[in-house]
C-alpha cells in the first residue's frame, strides 16, 4: 500500500476513528449500545443491526456457484420475509452518505462492523478493500429461525461455513443486539411496554459488550435468548444449532473467553470477506505510519502559491502512545520539480497545531501544513523526517522508498469555484503550467452518488467534460481553466450531491491528474 492508491479514503476511514478527520462511523456506534439516528431508537443497537445486515447481505452466498456475498444487494432485498425488520434500511440509509466513487455500500457497511465489534470489545477484525456494489437483488436463502437444523447446516455449506463453523458463527453474532416483538411476534411476546416499544428481548445479558456471555449462559441455563428458550420451540433456532454437536462449541467458549474473541475474530473475517467469485479484494489495511492527509496546494488570491493539509502519524507502540505531539519534530522536506532537493527548500519544519483525533487501532496525531512554495521551483515529491521526542533521532518517511509523489502542474482551484443547484450550473477551476509544452484535452471527470430505484445504497454515476482555456491565471507560470456543467445532464436533485472530481490533462506528453478533489464549497450566485 503506497500513497497515493485508491483506497486512500477508506484507509483514513479505518485509521482515524474519532475526532478530526473521522467521517463519523464510530460514532455511530458510541457506546456500543448506542441506536440510530444518534440515540433516538429505544430497544434497537446499531452495532447490532449493521452486524446483522452484513450477515444477511452475505448468506446469499453460493460457494457452488460463486455468485453472491458481501455486495450491498441486501438493499433490493430487504422486502423478503427472511429480511424482516427496519435495520437494514436503517443502516444502508447510515452509510450512503458516506459512499463515494471509491468507496463502495458493501465495503463501507463491512468496515463499519469491523469498527463496531472493536469498539463494542470484540476482535480486531483484519480489514480489506474492493468489495463491488450489486446493482440488482441476488438469490434469496437468508436462514429463518423457524427452518428445522439439517436446513440451516446445508445454508450454511452453501455460504462457505461447516456444521462446526455455523455453531460460532451464530454465537458471534448473537452476543450483540437480541429479538424484537413486534418483528418476531412468534419468537418474543408480552415485552412491550413504554420503554421497550419494540419488545427487544436480548441475547444475553450483556448485549452491549462484544463477550461470551451468549455462551456462559447457555451453559449455565441461565440464559434468555429467545431463539433458545423462547414459548415457541419452532423457533428456537439457537437452541437446535447451539447443541448440534453436543455442547462441545459452546462449552469451549464459555470456558474460555479469548478463544470466543480469537475464533470469534477468524470466522467473522472470513464472513466478511465472501464475496462474488468475480471480485478480487485487496491487501489486510496496516495503518500508514506517516501518511498526507489532504495536502493540497493552490493559488491564493495574491498569487502565493500554498501548500496546505496534514500529516498523519500513527502507531502502536509504546512511545506512539506515550508521544506529546506538541514534542514532536515533523519536518517536510520536498523536491523541486526537477528532483533536486533545492537549496531554498531544505528541512522545513511544519508550523503544526495538534488536532484531537483517536484510533481504536493505536496512537495517532495530526501535523498541520501551511507553507508558500515558489512556482518556479515548484514540487515533485516529499519526505517527512520525525520523531516521537525532540530527543531522539529523526526517522524518514519515505513512503516505500520513492518519496510521497505530489504534482505540480495541473491544481485545484477552490477560488472560482462554486456548486449550482438544481439544473443550475457548477464551476470547477484549475490552473496548468505553461512552461512544459502543449497542454491537450484537459478534463474534469465528476462523481455523483445518485439515489436508485429498490434500494438506499446509492449508485456512484461519473461524467467527464472538458476543461476550457480561460486565460491567464494570478501567475505567469500558469494558465487558468475552467469547466462548467450541470450535473446529471441537467438535473441534481436533493438525492444527488458531488463526491469527487478529478482533474486530469496530458502536458508535454505526459498524462498529470489532481485526484479527489474535496466539495464545491461556494454556492454559486
Ligand atoms: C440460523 C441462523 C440465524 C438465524 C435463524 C438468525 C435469526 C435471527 C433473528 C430472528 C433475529 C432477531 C432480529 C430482530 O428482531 O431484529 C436475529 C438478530 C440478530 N442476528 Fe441472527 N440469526 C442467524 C444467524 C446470525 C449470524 C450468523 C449473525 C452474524 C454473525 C447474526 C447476527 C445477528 C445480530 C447481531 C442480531 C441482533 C440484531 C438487533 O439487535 O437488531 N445472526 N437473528
Amino acid at each position: 500500500y503506497i500513497w497515493p492508491s485508491q483506497w486512500d479514503g477508506l484507509e483514513d476511514a479505518y485509521t482515524i476513528s474519532f475526532g478530526f478527520g473521522a467521517i463519523g462511523i464510530a460514532d455511530g456506534v458510541n457506546p456500543c449500545s448506542l441506536s440510530p439516528g444518534g440515540g433516538i431508537a429505544p430497544g434497537r443497537e446499531s452495532a447490532a443491526e449493521w452486524l446483522r445486515t452484513a450477515y444477511h447481505d452475505m448468506a446469499t452466498h453460493n460457494s457452488e456457484t460463486g455468485l453472491g456475498g458481501l455486495d450491498a444487494s441486501i438493499g433490493f432485498e430487504t422486502f423478503r420475509p427472511e429480511n424482516i425488520g427496519t435495520a437494514f434500511n436503517t443502516t444502508l440509509g447510515f452509510f450512503n452518505e458516506l459512499q463515494t466513487k471509491q468507496i463502495s455500500m458493501a465495503d463501507i457497511l463491512t468496515l463499519g462492523v469491523v469498527l463496531a465489534i472493536k469498539n463494542c470489545g470484540g476482535p480486531s477484525i483484519p480489514y480489506r478493500p474492493g468489495r463491488i456494489d450489486a446493482t440488482e437483488a441476488g438469490p434469496a436463502g437468508v436462514p429463518q429461525p423457524q427452518e428445522p437444523l439439517e436446513t440451516h447446516i446445508a445454508e450454511f455449506a452453501l455460504q462457505g461455513f461447516n456444521a462446526t463453523e455455523m455453531i460460532g458463527l451464530v454465537a458471534c453474532g448473537h452476543t450483540l443486539g437480541g429479538v424484537h416483538q413486534i418483528d418476531f411476534p412468534l419468537s418474543v411476546e408480552g415485552a412491550i411496554t413504554t420503554d421497550n416499544p419494540e419488545g427487544v428481548v436480548h441475547f444475553d445479558d450483556t448485549f452491549d459488550v462484544y463477550d461470551n456471555h451468549i455462551a456462559t449462559q447457555y451453559i449455565n441455563d441461565s440464559s434468555v435468548d429467545p431463539l433458545l428458550v423462547g414459548f415457541n420451540t419452532t423457533t428456537n433456532s439457537d437452541a437446535r444449532i447451539f447443541a448440534s454437536d453436543s455442547n462441545q462449541t459452546m462449552l469451549q467458549f464459555a470456558q474460555d473467553p479469548d478463544f470466543f474473541i480469537s475464533r470469534c475474530g477468524d470466522l467473522l473475517e472470513r464472513m466478511l470477506n465472501t464475496v462474488p467469485s468475480d471480485v478480487t479484494l485487496g491487501d489486510v489495511f496496516e495503518p500508514l505510519t506517516v501518511k498526507p492527509f489532504q495536502l493540497s496546494l493552490f493559488f491564493n488570491s495574491t498569487g502565493g502559491l500554498q501548500l496546505s493539509g496534514n500529516i498523519r502519524i500513527f502507531g502502536t507502540s509504546a512511545a506512539a502512545a506515550a508521544a506529546n505531539p506538541a514534542d514532536m519534530p515533523v519536518q517536510l522536506i520536498w523536491m523541486d520539480r526537477h528532483g533536486n532537493t533545492s537549496p531554498n527548500y531544505t528541512t522545513t519544519a511544519l508550523s503544526f497545531s495538534f488536532l484531537e483525533a483517536t484510533s481504536l487501532w493505536g496512537s495517532l496525531q495530526f501535523f498541520s501544513v501551511s507553507t508558500y512554495l515558489d512556482p518556479s521551483a515548484g514540487i515533485s515529491s516529499f519526505v517527512v523526517n520525525w520523531a516521537y521526542d525532540s530527543e531522539s533521532a529523526l526517522t524518514t518517511a519515505d513512503n516505500g522508498g520513492g518519496g510521497f509523489p505530489f504534482q505540480d502542474v495541473i491544481l485545484f482551484q477552490q477560488a472560482g469555484s462554486c456548486h449550482g443547484f438544481v439544473n443550475q450550473n457548477s464551476t470547477v477551476s484549475a490552473v496548468i503550467r505553461n512552461d512544459m509544452g502543449a497542454v491537450s484535452s484537459p478534463y474534469l471527470e465528476y462523481t455523483y452518488s445518485s439515489s436508485q430505484p429498490g434500494s438506499l445504497a446509492f449508485k456512484q454515476i461519473t461524467f467527464r467534460t472538458e476543461l476550457v482555456y480561460a486565460g491567464n491565471s494570478v501567475s505567469p507560470l500558469y494558465d487558468a481553466y475552467t469547466a462548467v456543467f450541470v450535473a446529471n445532464d441537467g438535473f441534481l436533485s436533493a438525492n444527488e450531491s458531488i463526491v469527487s472530481f478529478d482533474l486530469v490533462a496530458v502536458v508535454g506528453g505526459t498524462t498529470y491528474e489532481s485526484l479527489n478533489n474535496p466539495q464545491l464549497f461556494t454556492p454559486c450566485s
